[in-house]
């Protein structure tokens, strides 16, 4: 998916939600685990539920991968369950030397490799430039590179200063080089809010991935009033507050009305 057809979507479903298919089969209802596959069960009734709410989804790989071959299983049936309009992100956070990387990104991006054909990855930019350009040799592919994450943790290195000015910048500014808003986006947590007009001054334009609204308290309002730009330029990501909404046979009822909530905030700032 390209950089306009995002917009569009945005612009008509009113709506930059991500919904984070955190799938935990330890969360999940217990009328599912019945099913033959029941985290293919679980997304396929969140994603009929959600989809009018939604431009975007994004599986997190751990919560497949932890289940051996039948979670990549569960994993390929929800992509290609997927609607077709909608955004989509393998949650897979990695990087490696560069050859590593191309495997990496034929993971996520060669269907005649691997079956998934995601639009986008979600990579660590510790490793530099020669780590990152192998997911950016795909055409119409996205790169979505860690800038300054939602945890706690990301005192440890993000913030450090390096040279007057901390190391998520210079993550930014150099990142900027390797690819542009077309092709390349950065996750800024939705709790670092007072980064963000910083983080919006060195990329106006590049969309930001913004976790952390619902579970981890971070605000859509003061995420959407620094973060959007004229073309939305934001996917703000619930996970678990969209999933979990309710553990019985409502869960998809539930997960509509919190995704339908943000949704609508979202419309009012849009
Ligand atoms: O890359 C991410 O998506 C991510 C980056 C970050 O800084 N913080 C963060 O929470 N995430 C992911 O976003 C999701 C947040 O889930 P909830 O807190 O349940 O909404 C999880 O899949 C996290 O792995």
């Amino acid at each position: 998916m390209n950089y306009n057809e995002l917009y569009q979507q945005i612009a008509t479903k009113k709506s930059y939600l991500c919904v984070g298919l955190d799938t935990d089969i330890r969360k999940i209802p217990a009328h599912l685990h019945k099913e033959s596959d029941p985290i293919f069960a679980f997304n396929r009734q969140i994603i009929d539920a959600t989809a009018e709410y939604a431009v975007a989804y994004k599986p997190n790989i751990a919560f497949y991968e932890a289940h051996g071959p039948q979670g990549w299983e569960s994993l390929q049936k929800t992509l290609d369950y997927i609607p077709n309009e909608c955004f989509t992100i393998a949650d897979a956070k990695r990087g490696d030397i560069g050859n590593t990387s191309g495997l990496y990104a034929r993971t996520f991006f060669d269907p005649s490799a691997s079956g998934l054909n995601f639009d986008s990855v979600t990579v660590a930019p510790y490793m530099g430039e020669d780590s990152v350009t192998p997911f950016l040799a795909y055409d119409n592919k996205w790169v979505i590179l860690l800038a300054l994450t939602s945890n706690i943790g990301s005192h440890d290195f993000q913030m450090l200063p390096v040279d007057g000015r901390p190391l998520f910048e210079h993550v930014l500014e150099k990142a900027i080089t390797w690819g542009g808003p077309d092709r390349l986006m950065f996750v800024v947590g939705a709790t670092q809010t007072a980064q963000l007009s910083r983080i919006r001054e060195l990329v106006p334009d590049h969309f930001l991935l913004v976790p952390g609204v619902g579970a981890q308290g971070g605000s859509l309002a003061e995420v959407s009033r620094i973060g959007l730009n004229s073309h939305g330029g934001l996917l703000v990501n619930a996970s678990r507050s969209i999933l979990y909404a309710s553990d019985g046979t409502d869960f998809a009822q539930r997960a509509a009305a919190e995704a339908r909530t943000l949704q609508q905030e979202m419309a009012t700032y849009l």
